[in-house]
């Protein structure tokens, strides 16, 4: 990544990087998710049909999938998030770990969000980003535009054709600079110690649907995410480079009658040899 603003005179010291893990030597049950790859979506109208339909047996199936060939680097974003700036940070800014200590489960997990980058009045950007962050934010915007502008269009697209509607159905109703709640975030999770695992019964983030439309999870090396497969049993989401999780949440299901399925998952304790990394999740809502 070129650090922005070489030419001004803020020159804030360089974030520090995200120390990613190995992956897990467990074998855990994993969950049965296809990879979809979407830089076929070009090649030809027969691909995109392929695509298509692909697509909509998995999101109508399992609700997850992994999108691979998708074009981002998925280290570029990867540092410590910056933990100072504003504290209301529910959807723009920094949220420390009390943020969520009102809950047991969540007491480990603290978040920075970015709203969308745009110049509508009262929807702007929360202004007080620390100033170690202001090198990053034009890469930040990038990341979010081309999540949001390009591969999530591309997906809106794809399920559109696979339900025989006029193309561009979903992707309009999630123009980028139209009003909306969709968000980047950084999401670290602390490791814990045995004692607390045990109070919060191992559990990271509740199980719970998301409320918008499509989620994008940079897939990253430490085995936490587990959805619920279509016997109610718990499966890992594994760890696959450089690929994407994507999910459908509760907006788009009802988008399409309920046809996509907006599936239930959580985060849990990671396994042994990973229990006492932390771990960083940077994910893209659209709402
Ligand atoms: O951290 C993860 O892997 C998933 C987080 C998540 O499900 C959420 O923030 O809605
Ligand atoms: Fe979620």
């Amino acid at each position: 990544m070129v650090a922005q603003g070489s030419n001004s005179i803020l020159r804030p010291p360089p974030l520090k990087r995200f120390q990613l893990s190995k992956p897990t030597k467990e074998s855990l049950e994993w969950a049965n998710l296809i990879e979809l790859d979407i830089s076929r979506f070009d090649e030809s109208p027969q691909a995109r049909k392929e695509l298509a339909s692909t697509l909509l047996e998995s999101l109508h199936n399992t609700g997850f999938l992994f999108i691979v060939n998708h074009g981002v680097d998925e280290t570029t974003l990867s540092y410590e998030i910056p933990k100072n700036g504003s504290t209301d940070g529910r959807y723009s800014g920094f949220a420390p770990q009390s943020y969520r200590s009102s809950t047991i489960y969540e007491n480990n997990v603290e978040h920075y969000n970015f709203s969308r980058f745009t110049s509508e009045i009262g929807d702007q950007q929360n202004p007080d980003f620390p100033t170690s962050l202001r090198p990053y934010l034009r890469d930040v915007e990038a990341m979010s535009k081309y999540i949001h502008k390009d591969l999530a269009r591309r997906l809106f697209i794809l399920i559109a054709i696979a339900l025989d509607v006029e193309h561009t159905t979903f992707a309009d109703m999630h123009i980028y600079e139209a009003k909306s709640d969709s968000f980047m975030r950084y999401m670290q999770y602390l490791p814990r110690t045995h004692r607390e695992n045990e109070a919060s019964q191992d559990l990271y983030l509740p199980g719970h649907a998301d409320w918008g439309s499509l989620t994008f999870l940079f897939n990253q090396p430490i085995s936490a995410l587990q959805i619920k497969d279509q016997n109610n049993e718990w499966k890992w989401v594994k760890y696959i480079p450089n690929s994407i999780v994507v999910n459908v949440g509760i907006a788009l299901s009802a988008l399409t009658g309920g046809y996509l399925k907006p599936t239930i998952h959580r985060v849990v304790k990671p396994p042994k040899d990973q229990a006492d990394a932390p771990r960083l999740s940077l994910l893209y809502f659209i709402r």
